[in-house]
């Protein structure tokens, strides 16, 4: 198996680092007073460094102003440690030093808290300590191993995430808001009726089934068997919606649990999904679909969708500008209640600018040809959506204020007869999707024929855009 090698130390500064004072030694006599079990103790200005070592990979939290062995130094093995997050910018770490690989994390020895100087902030070295921790597990001669296959998905997200996500596809409501989107379960219904050839007599697999309405689609097509794989309470859902369309039900299979656990009895010949979230990868739904290629699809099978693709252009709105900027403006007053809230208001700025905007807009407030960067299906590797990286390079066609940029994806559906796109484009029909548009605090001045650089990156769930 090709492997990758594990990537190198990578370094976080503007981090503090609380002592956790625990409570637990407090005498009998004060047990009756309700004391938090715990509380921060006085922080210190740390860097953070992601590193291994022949023992494992590990943080290590180095006092940031002295170099000295005296100084503060701290060095957490990530398989003995746990990271939580405990508000928008502070994380919680609780590491036992006394496990050995060979006897698990049972009990913790210490904890701390660490906080960081912005959510944004807080989410990068979140994702990043996950992704080092996933980056491959070091044995002792120095090679590397990827992960069991079942395990992916409980890798991707924490547990409790996932049974939030879970239990909200699990509500009819949201169900039902979906086949609401009429451009979307309209343009499915489409292209797979009209490439009914794909699906005549062919073994069907619907991942992420939902309600188990493209299962339907794929029966009314004339497919041999479909198996509806769902992971949420939904799979109860749709086995009921089948059992009541008798002259579809015969050839659906409904299967309750996450594509990247269950076993099907055979081979696929078409995935059919719906996973595209606001800027198509938003969710991490992709990962599971093109685990389902690597697991049930026969070489050479079809997905509906084949591709998608992300579109980026900068725009120029001044009126979204300023609704957002007034909306930090409470916190410019000098005497609320007697209370001076300026001493916030830059938080306030850049927490509001550092929201996406998820709206439709006009397309006529783009200010440049958008530029497109495509995604196949068929082809990608689940690994090389953790972290996309898309180089932004725009030629102006007017001069013009810019005031951030605007994305949005389509995707398609290659059938045999009809190839059919999906489009979240502004202009086009209005989807759930909307289009989404990433705010700078500050405009910047573009002048006709002169270059607009930067980069859009997205590391796991973490959009950072810089123009
Ligand atoms: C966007 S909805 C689409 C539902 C339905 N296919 C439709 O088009 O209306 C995605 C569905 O996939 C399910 N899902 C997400 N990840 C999954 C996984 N790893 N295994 C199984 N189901 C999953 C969700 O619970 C949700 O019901």
């Amino acid at each position: 198996m090709a492997v990758s090698p594990l990537p190198q130390p990578q370094v976080f500064t503007d981090i503090w680092l609380s002592q956790l004072s625990s409570n637990a030694d407090n005498s009998p006599s004060n047990s009756s007073q309700k004391k938090p079990l715990f509380s921060w103790g006085s922080s210190v200005s740390v860097v953070a460094t992601l590193t291994s070592d022949h023992s494992g990979k590990l943080v290590v939290f180095q006092e940031a102003s002295s170099e000295d062995d005296a100084s503060l130094k701290i060095r957490c093995y990530l398989h003995h440690s746990q990271l939580f997050k405990v508000g928008p910018t502070s994380q919680l770490w609780m590491v036992d030093d006394h496990a050995t690989s060979a006897k698990p994390t049972s009990a913790y020895s210490k904890g701390f808290g660490v906080s960081f100087a912005s959510e944004e902030a807080s989410n990068y070295f979140f994702m990043a300590v996950h992704k080092w921790k996933d980056a491959g597990d070091q044995l002792s001669n120095g090679s590397v191993t990827c992960g069991k296959e079942t395990n992916r998905f409980d890798r991707k997200i924490e547990s409790s995430s996932a049974k939030l996500y879970f239990h909200y596809y699990g509500q009819l409501l949201h169900q039902q808001n979906m086949l609401q989107d009429y451009i979307r379960t309209g343009t499915y219904y489409s292209a797979v009726l009209e490439n009914y050839v794909d699906f005549q007599g062919r073994v069907v697999v619907d991942v992420g089934a939902g309600s188990g309405i493209l299962s339907l689609f794929a029966a009314q097509a004339g497919a041999k068997h479909v198996y509806a794989v769902e992971a949420s309470g939904m799979a109860e859902h749709a086995r009921k919606l089948i059992a009541g369309n008798p002259l579809l039900s015969s050839v659906i299979t409904v299967i309750h649990g996450k594509v990247e656990e269950i076993e099907l009895p055979e081979k696929a010949d078409i995935l059919i999904s719906e996973p595209m979230g606001t800027l198509l990868v938003n969710e991490r739904m992709l990962e599971s679909y093109v685990i389902s290629r690597d697991r049930f699809l026969k070489p050479n099978g079809k997905m509906f969708p084949s591709i998608g693709r992300i579109h980026l252009a900068p725009f120029s709105d001044e009126y979204l500008h300023v609704e957002i900027a007034s909306k930090a403006l409470f916190w410019q007053q000098p005497n609320y209640y007697g209370v001076d809230l300026t001493a916030l208001y830059d938080t306030a700025f850049q927490g509001y600018f550092s929201q996406p905007v998820v709206d439709a807009f006009d397309p006529r407030l783009l200010v440049t040809p958008p530029i497109t960067h495509t995604i196949d299906f068929t082809k990608i590797k689940e690994e090389e959506f953790y972290e996309i990286n898309i180089p932004l390079n725009f030629t102006a066609t007017m001069a013009t204020r810019v005031h951030g940029l605007a994305c949005w994806f389509d995707v398609l559906f290659n059938g045999s007869a009809v190839p059919r796109w999906l489009t979240t484009a502004p202009g086009a029909p209005t989807t759930h999707w909307y289009q989404l548009r990433c705010v700078c605090h500050s405009h910047c001045m573009l002048w006709q024929d002169k270059q607009l650089l930067g980069t859009l990156i997205w590391l796991h769930t973490v959009l950072k855009v810089t123009l």
